[in-house]
Protein backbone atom coordinates (compact mmCIF):
# COMPACT_ATOMS: atom_id res chain seq x y z
CA UNK A 1 0.00 0.00 0.00
CA UNK A 2 1.38 3.44 -1.13
CA UNK A 3 2.62 5.49 1.84
CA UNK A 4 2.17 9.15 1.21
CA UNK A 5 5.69 10.97 2.59
CA UNK A 6 5.27 13.67 5.29
CA UNK A 7 7.25 16.32 6.09
CA UNK A 8 7.85 18.54 8.97
CA UNK A 9 8.96 22.31 8.36
CA UNK A 10 10.05 23.82 11.46
CA UNK A 11 10.20 27.58 11.23
CA UNK A 12 13.10 28.29 13.97
CA UNK A 13 14.21 32.13 12.26
CA UNK A 14 13.17 34.36 14.40
CA UNK A 15 14.53 36.98 16.30
CA UNK A 16 12.45 36.95 19.61
CA UNK A 17 11.77 40.71 19.65
CA UNK A 18 8.95 40.66 21.84
CA UNK A 19 11.07 38.03 24.02
CA UNK A 20 13.42 40.82 24.37
CA UNK A 21 16.69 38.34 25.07
CA UNK A 22 19.85 38.59 22.62
CA UNK A 23 19.81 35.21 22.53
CA UNK A 24 17.27 33.85 20.60
CA UNK A 25 13.86 32.13 22.50
CA UNK A 26 13.66 28.86 20.35
CA UNK A 27 17.24 28.34 21.57
CA UNK A 28 17.11 29.03 25.43
CA UNK A 29 17.16 26.15 27.41
CA UNK A 30 14.12 25.19 29.43
CA UNK A 31 15.37 23.09 32.07
CA UNK A 32 18.44 22.12 29.86
CA UNK A 33 16.92 21.71 26.67
CA UNK A 34 15.80 24.65 24.22
CA UNK A 35 12.90 24.36 22.62
CA UNK A 36 13.89 23.67 18.81
CA UNK A 37 15.35 20.44 20.18
CA UNK A 38 12.38 19.67 22.17
CA UNK A 39 9.90 20.19 18.67
CA UNK A 40 12.94 17.92 17.34
CA UNK A 41 12.97 14.91 19.61
CA UNK A 42 9.11 14.90 19.17
CA UNK A 43 9.01 15.08 15.53
CA UNK A 44 11.73 12.50 15.27
CA UNK A 45 10.05 10.40 17.59
CA UNK A 46 6.84 9.83 14.83
CA UNK A 47 7.19 7.11 12.88
CA UNK A 48 5.22 8.83 10.57
CA UNK A 49 7.49 11.55 9.80
CA UNK A 50 9.41 10.60 7.04
CA UNK A 51 11.67 14.36 7.24
CA UNK A 52 11.93 17.26 9.25
CA UNK A 53 13.80 20.47 7.79
CA UNK A 54 14.74 23.41 10.01
CA UNK A 55 14.50 26.70 8.35
CA UNK A 56 16.74 28.95 10.94
CA UNK A 57 18.02 32.43 10.54
CA UNK A 58 21.84 33.03 9.21
CA UNK A 59 23.34 34.32 12.50
CA UNK A 60 22.07 31.00 14.28
CA UNK A 61 24.24 28.74 12.36
CA UNK A 62 25.81 28.09 15.63
CA UNK A 63 22.94 27.84 17.96
CA UNK A 64 21.88 25.75 15.65
CA UNK A 65 24.71 22.88 15.60
CA UNK A 66 24.89 23.20 19.48
CA UNK A 67 20.63 22.56 19.49
CA UNK A 68 20.87 19.51 17.56
CA UNK A 69 24.17 18.22 19.01
CA UNK A 70 24.36 14.11 19.00
CA UNK A 71 20.87 14.03 16.80
CA UNK A 72 22.03 11.27 14.09
CA UNK A 73 18.51 11.06 13.05
CA UNK A 74 18.85 10.65 8.76
CA UNK A 75 15.71 12.44 8.77
CA UNK A 76 17.22 15.61 9.96
CA UNK A 77 17.98 17.61 6.55
CA UNK A 78 20.65 20.46 6.19
CA UNK A 79 19.22 23.44 7.94
CA UNK A 80 17.90 26.41 5.64
CA UNK A 81 18.34 30.02 5.53
CA UNK A 82 14.88 31.64 6.66
CA UNK A 83 13.94 34.68 5.74
CA UNK A 84 12.53 38.55 7.34
CA UNK A 85 9.08 37.32 8.25
CA UNK A 86 7.36 33.73 9.15
CA UNK A 87 6.03 33.53 5.67
CA UNK A 88 8.84 33.99 3.51
CA UNK A 89 10.61 31.91 6.15
CA UNK A 90 8.16 29.18 5.33
CA UNK A 91 8.46 29.76 1.30
CA UNK A 92 12.43 29.23 1.48
CA UNK A 93 11.70 25.56 3.72
CA UNK A 94 9.36 24.70 1.04
CA UNK A 95 11.61 25.54 -1.56
CA UNK A 96 14.30 23.57 -0.05
CA UNK A 97 11.98 20.46 0.09
CA UNK A 98 10.67 20.15 -3.71
CA UNK A 99 13.38 17.92 -3.88
CA UNK A 100 12.36 15.45 -2.16
CA UNK A 101 8.69 15.74 -3.46
CA UNK A 102 6.63 15.16 -0.18
CA UNK A 103 2.83 14.31 -0.17
CA UNK A 104 2.00 16.57 3.19
CA UNK A 105 4.04 19.17 4.79
CA UNK A 106 3.78 20.23 8.43
CA UNK A 107 4.80 23.26 9.22
CA UNK A 108 5.14 24.33 13.10
CA UNK A 109 6.67 26.77 15.31
CA UNK A 110 9.75 26.28 16.70
CA UNK A 111 8.77 28.28 19.71
CA UNK A 112 6.21 25.89 20.75
CA UNK A 113 8.36 23.50 22.73
CA UNK A 114 5.65 21.03 24.00
CA UNK A 115 4.04 19.87 20.95
CA UNK A 116 2.97 16.12 21.44
CA UNK A 117 2.48 13.37 19.33
CA UNK A 118 -1.55 13.29 20.16
CA UNK A 119 -1.45 17.00 18.68
CA UNK A 120 0.49 15.52 16.28
CA UNK A 121 -1.32 12.55 15.50
CA UNK A 122 -4.59 14.51 15.52
CA UNK A 123 -3.11 16.82 12.72
CA UNK A 124 -1.95 13.81 10.58
CA UNK A 125 -5.09 11.50 10.68
CA UNK A 126 -7.49 14.64 9.16
CA UNK A 127 -5.08 14.76 6.49
CA UNK A 128 -5.43 11.31 5.58
CA UNK A 129 -9.05 12.93 4.40
CA UNK A 130 -8.81 16.35 3.97
CA UNK A 131 -6.48 19.10 2.29
CA UNK A 132 -5.64 20.92 5.73
CA UNK A 133 -5.88 20.86 8.92
CA UNK A 134 -4.20 22.26 11.99
CA UNK A 135 -4.32 22.32 16.04
CA UNK A 136 -6.14 24.97 17.66
CA UNK A 137 -7.89 25.59 20.90
CA UNK A 138 -11.42 27.13 22.25
CA UNK A 139 -11.53 30.41 23.39
CA UNK A 140 -12.85 29.35 26.57
CA UNK A 141 -12.72 33.33 28.57
CA UNK A 142 -14.66 36.12 28.17
CA UNK A 143 -13.83 38.79 25.05
CA UNK A 144 -13.84 42.63 25.38
CA UNK A 145 -12.77 45.15 22.63
CA UNK A 146 -11.21 47.93 24.05
CA UNK A 147 -10.91 51.45 23.38
CA UNK A 148 -7.39 52.42 25.16
CA UNK A 149 -7.92 50.89 28.82
CA UNK A 150 -11.73 51.05 28.67
CA UNK A 151 -13.58 48.21 27.16
CA UNK A 152 -15.88 49.24 24.47
CA UNK A 153 -17.75 46.41 23.58
CA UNK A 154 -18.29 42.60 24.31
CA UNK A 155 -16.65 40.24 21.86
CA UNK A 156 -18.43 36.73 21.16
CA UNK A 157 -16.58 33.91 21.52
CA UNK A 158 -19.05 31.51 20.24
CA UNK A 159 -16.52 29.41 17.20
CA UNK A 160 -13.44 31.37 18.49
CA UNK A 161 -10.24 29.43 18.28
CA UNK A 162 -6.51 30.11 18.89
CA UNK A 163 -4.75 28.67 16.40
CA UNK A 164 -1.54 26.40 17.20
CA UNK A 165 1.11 24.57 15.28
CA UNK A 166 1.45 22.47 13.65
CA UNK A 167 -0.51 23.48 10.46
CA UNK A 168 -0.56 20.66 7.75
CA UNK A 169 -0.74 20.49 3.99
CA UNK A 170 -0.77 19.03 0.64
CA UNK A 171 2.69 20.19 -0.11
CA UNK A 172 2.56 21.46 -3.67
CA UNK A 173 -0.83 23.47 -2.40
CA UNK A 174 0.81 24.87 0.06
CA UNK A 175 3.79 26.03 -1.98
CA UNK A 176 1.64 27.45 -4.94
CA UNK A 177 -0.52 29.22 -2.20
CA UNK A 178 2.88 30.89 -0.70
CA UNK A 179 4.01 31.52 -4.08
CA UNK A 180 0.96 33.70 -4.97
CA UNK A 181 0.62 35.40 -1.90
CA UNK A 182 2.06 38.71 -1.44
CA UNK A 183 3.36 40.17 2.01
CA UNK A 184 3.27 38.71 5.47
CA UNK A 185 0.57 36.44 7.19
CA UNK A 186 -0.11 35.34 10.88
CA UNK A 187 -0.10 31.59 10.02
CA UNK A 188 -0.27 29.03 7.34
CA UNK A 189 -4.26 28.99 7.77
CA UNK A 190 -4.83 32.36 6.20
CA UNK A 191 -1.86 32.18 3.21
CA UNK A 192 -3.76 28.64 2.23
CA UNK A 193 -7.08 29.89 3.19
CA UNK A 194 -6.49 32.88 0.52
CA UNK A 195 -6.14 30.17 -2.47
CA UNK A 196 -8.72 28.48 -1.55
CA UNK A 197 -8.22 26.01 0.54
CA UNK A 198 -10.14 24.27 3.07
CA UNK A 199 -9.05 23.87 6.47
CA UNK A 200 -9.95 21.68 8.93
CA UNK A 201 -9.59 22.16 12.82
CA UNK A 202 -8.05 19.59 14.94
CA UNK A 203 -8.05 19.62 18.36
CA UNK A 204 -5.03 21.22 20.09
CA UNK A 205 -3.90 21.43 23.68
CA UNK A 206 -2.90 24.40 26.12
CA UNK A 207 0.73 23.01 26.68
CA UNK A 208 1.39 23.54 23.32
CA UNK A 209 1.81 26.95 23.78
CA UNK A 210 3.73 29.75 22.40
CA UNK A 211 7.02 30.81 24.26
CA UNK A 212 6.73 34.80 23.08
CA UNK A 213 7.46 36.77 26.24
CA UNK A 214 9.89 35.77 29.12
CA UNK A 215 6.67 34.67 31.34
CA UNK A 216 5.81 32.12 28.54
CA UNK A 217 9.53 30.58 29.55
CA UNK A 218 8.80 30.67 33.01
CA UNK A 219 5.98 29.03 32.44
CA UNK A 220 7.25 26.32 29.97
CA UNK A 221 10.57 25.54 33.13
CA UNK A 222 7.09 24.98 36.14
CA UNK A 223 5.57 22.99 32.98
CA UNK A 224 8.98 20.72 32.74
CA UNK A 225 9.24 20.38 36.47
CA UNK A 226 5.41 20.06 37.37
CA UNK A 227 6.20 16.33 34.43
CA UNK A 228 9.35 15.56 36.54
CA UNK A 229 8.36 12.69 39.42
N1 LIG B 1 11.19 35.68 10.08
C1 LIG B 1 10.74 34.69 10.90
C2 LIG B 1 9.88 34.99 12.00
C3 LIG B 1 9.46 33.97 12.82
N2 LIG B 1 9.89 32.70 12.55
C4 LIG B 1 9.49 31.62 13.45
O1 LIG B 1 8.08 31.57 13.54
C5 LIG B 1 7.71 31.08 14.85
C6 LIG B 1 6.61 31.94 15.47
O2 LIG B 1 7.03 33.28 15.40
P1 LIG B 1 7.18 34.24 16.69
O3 LIG B 1 6.70 33.58 17.93
O4 LIG B 1 6.63 35.57 16.32
O5 LIG B 1 8.76 34.35 16.78
P2 LIG B 1 9.63 35.65 16.55
O6 LIG B 1 9.32 36.24 15.21
O7 LIG B 1 11.04 35.26 16.85
O8 LIG B 1 9.10 36.61 17.72
P3 LIG B 1 8.91 38.20 17.65
O9 LIG B 1 7.72 38.42 16.74
O10 LIG B 1 8.64 38.54 19.09
O11 LIG B 1 10.19 38.79 17.10
C7 LIG B 1 8.97 31.06 15.70
O12 LIG B 1 9.40 29.72 15.92
C8 LIG B 1 9.98 31.85 14.87
O13 LIG B 1 11.31 31.40 15.05
C9 LIG B 1 10.72 32.41 11.48
O14 LIG B 1 11.09 31.25 11.27
N3 LIG B 1 11.12 33.42 10.66
C1 LIG C 1 1.56 30.51 13.63
C2 LIG C 1 1.03 30.91 14.99
O1 LIG C 1 1.81 30.31 16.02
C3 LIG C 1 -0.39 30.47 15.12
O2 LIG C 1 -0.93 31.00 16.32
C4 LIG C 1 1.12 32.43 15.22
O3 LIG C 1 0.31 33.08 14.26
C5 LIG C 1 2.53 32.93 15.09
O4 LIG C 1 2.45 34.34 15.29
P1 LIG C 1 3.80 35.12 15.57
O5 LIG C 1 3.41 36.56 15.70
O6 LIG C 1 4.68 34.84 14.37
O7 LIG C 1 4.33 34.56 16.85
Amino acid sequence: MYKSDCTVLIVAAGRGRRFGDPLPKQYLPIAGTCSLRRCLDTFLGVAEIDRVQVVIHPDDAKLYAEAVAGLTDARLMPSVAGGDTRAASVVNGLQALQLHNPDKVLVHDAARPFISPKVIGGVLTELDTCDAAFAAVQVVDALWKAEGSLVSAPVSRDNLWRAQTPQGFRFDALLRAHLAYDGDAADDVEIARSQGISVKIVQGDTANFKVTTPDDLARAENFVRAQQP
